[in-house]
């Protein structure tokens, strides 16, 4: 924390954004488990209806770390419920008897960051909190596959039958808003790349952010989150009195719509064969083009749950939390575009072999 902070007595909230899957969660874990020497307060914010990321993080084990102090926000984007959800959470987080030293919030990976930085304007909450800094999260891979690229011929082809549009992306649209956002970008998944891709990747990240930021924006590379608490927390940049170098693509527009994207959640049977259960979400996954699939499924004999996480069609999984009695079957969260073949999809998890 800054001198300047700790004289104006606002508490510093760290906005940690990024696309779907970029390594959030794991960025915040790496964070909270380190000795940071203060009372830290997560919110987190999916897109999702279940809320898997609050309960990844509770489930961590980390001390000192208490159950009250991860709030989760699982109905829709903050950035679309910040008079309703947001702004009574953050007073309330204001009003406890021991509020937190720090407060991080992980927006959900579809989140515009600017209408959540806007909010910081409020009254009620200008007074009492500052945005101490937006941390974006490249996923590496994704990045030098492209996946946040326009194709330039379909964008020209496009611009010529109507100036006025930017991209048909949405994915490009949200990755540049979320960079346009950022006081410190944290390029992940480098164990993923190889050296020259990596290279090449910085290179082009710090090419993107100053399109859209005249402000200096390091980037940082990691793998597994491992960024050291004190270059993430206390970075002083009061975000809320600096919108106007914060570009997005819905400066101007009253509202935004998440129609973009699709998500639903899908029950799926105890698992036997791990192996195969996972080779066919991968399955599932490359067939119908899934951005994002994760949950938690019962494992027959196992005492934990099976924590799945699919990134496209790359997944991880792993035993994390006692197996609870109510956990009969699995959720998972499918999240994709907007016009997934809902039926057809959950059909096929169901379905397996
Ligand atoms: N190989 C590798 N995998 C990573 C790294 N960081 C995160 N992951 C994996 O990527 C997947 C998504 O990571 P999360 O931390 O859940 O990503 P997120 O940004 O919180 O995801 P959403 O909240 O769904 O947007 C998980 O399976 C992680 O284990 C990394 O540096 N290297």
């Amino acid at each position: 924390m800054t001198n300047d902070k700790r004289a104006s007595g606002k508490i510093p909230v760290t906005v940690v954004t990024g696309f779907l899957g970029a390594g959030k969660t794991t960025l915040l874990r790496h964070v909270l488990t380190q000795p940071h020497g203060r009372r830290i307060a997560v919110i987190v914010n999916e897109f999702g209806s279940l809320g898997i990321d609050g309960s990844l993080l509770r489930s961590c084990g980390i001390e000192g770390c208490r159950d009250e102090d991860i709030v989760e926000l699982a109905n829709g984007c903050l950035c679309c419920t910040v008079a309703d959800d947001f702004l009574p959470t953050m007073q309330a987080l204001i009003d406890r008897d021991d509020p937190p030293e720090h407060v991080v919030i992980e927006t959900s990976g579809l989140a515009l960051p600017k209408p959540l930085l806007k909010a910081f304007g409020w009254p009620g909450i200008r007074t009492r909190m500052t945005v101490d800094g937006v941390v974006t999260l490249v996923d590496g891979p994704a990045f030098v596959e492209g996946r946040f690229a326009d194709d330039p011929e379909a964008v020209a082809a496009q611009r010529a039958a109507d100036p006025s549009l930017d991209h048909d992306n949405p994915l490009v649209e949200v990755f540049e808003d979320q960079l346009a956002s950022a006081d410190l970008v944290v390029l992940g998944k480098t164990d993923l790349m190889t050296s020259d891709a990596v290279v090449a990747a910085e290179k082009a990240v710090q090419e993107q952010v100053a399109r859209f930021s005249s402000r200096h924006v390091p980037v940082l590379k990691t793998s597994e989150g491992r960024i050291d608490a004190s270059v993430l927390l206390g970075i002083g940049a009061a975000a809320e009195d600096d919108l106007s170098a914060r570009p997005s693509s819905h400066d101007g527009a009253d509202d935004h719509e998440h129609d973009d994207f699709d998500s639903f959640v899908v029950t799926v049977p105890e698992q036997t064969d791990i192996v195969a259960f996972v080779a066919h979400l991968e399955q599932v996954a490359g067939r119908f083009d899934l951005l994002r699939i994760k949950g938690f499924v019962p494992v027959a004999g196992k005492a934990r749950r099976l924590a799945v996480q699919g990134v496209g069609t790359r997944f991880r999984h792993e035993f994390d939390a006692p197996r609870t009695a109510d956990l009969t079957e699995g959720h998972l969260v499918v999240i994709g575009r907007h016009g997934l073949d809902r039926e057809a999809i959950e059909a096929a998890l169901k379905t397996q072999g």
